[in-house]
């Protein structure tokens, strides 16, 4: 597993408004999708291309563009649906699949409620999107079932990690074709498994409700 911290001060300018107490669910959620297109540009580095050859009004020349099959995109309902925008703008022509999963808050562990997406991900490329990766019980289930469905590279493009989730990450996923991208690692998860400082709940600041 690879791990990438994007270092750029309009990353972190955002991503300080957005942990701010202060910032309403509109801010945060434009925020959010603004910094999600900032760690799209990083996270796609690697996005699969081909050649191709056209012509412009000058002369031919040869460029690329995406190959097929296409990058799957899937957020995790709910918080994940907050970055879904901010990312198919760089890659209008994805695929979008989607997984809905919440943590117990009281053991921490992850539970799916929903799977909506290509049985067969054979070869391809996926990004799965979560704002918020704590313990990493979240993300490890999400992305143990697309290599279970043949994805053989999948990025995940978190807000905020925890170091105990990178850890949890490297340790479950060793050997495996994923590359974590995130605006930052914070410093601990606290007894009830939020990250410190961290933004609270995605969830709830996204969309103004709690639970
Ligand atoms: O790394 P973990 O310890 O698994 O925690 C992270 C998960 O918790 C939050 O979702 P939540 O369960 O609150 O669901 P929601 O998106 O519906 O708010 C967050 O969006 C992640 O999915
Ligand atoms: O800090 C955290 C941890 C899990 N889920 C969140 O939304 N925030
Ligand atoms: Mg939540």
């Amino acid at each position: 597993m690879r791990i990438h911290v994007v270092d750029h001060p309009l990353v972190a300018h955002k991503l300080t408004t957005l942990r701010d107490e202060r910032t309403d669910s509109p801010t945060f959620r434009r925020l959010a999708d603004e910094l999600v297109t900032l760690l799209a540009y990083e996270a796609t580095r690697d996005v699969r291309t081909e050649q191709v050859d056209i012509s412009t009004p000058v002369a031919g020349t040869t460029g690329v563009r995406l190959s097929h099959p296409r990058p799957l995109v899937v957020p995790i309902l709910r918080a994940g649906l907050g970055m879904l925008e901010g990312l198919v703008r760089l890659l209008p022509t994805a695929e979008v699949g989607f997984l809905g999963m919440i943590r117990d808050e009281e053991t921490l562990e992850a539970k799916t409620y929903a799977t909506r997406m290509p049985e067969d991900l054979s070869g391809r490329q996926v990004y799965v999107l979560d704002p918020m990766l704590a313990t990493g019980g979240t993300l490890i289930a999400a992305i143990d079932l697309l290599i279970e469905r043949g994805a053989d590279d999948v990025t995940a493009v978190v807000l905020l990690a925890s170091p105990e989730g990178v850890e949890a990450m490297e340790l479950a996923l060793a050997g495996k074709p994923v590359t974590v991208v995130t605006a930052a690692v914070d410093d601990h998860l606290n007894e009830q498994g939020y990250i410190v400082p961290g933004l609270g709940d995605a969830g709830d600041r996204l969309y103004g409700t709690a639970g």
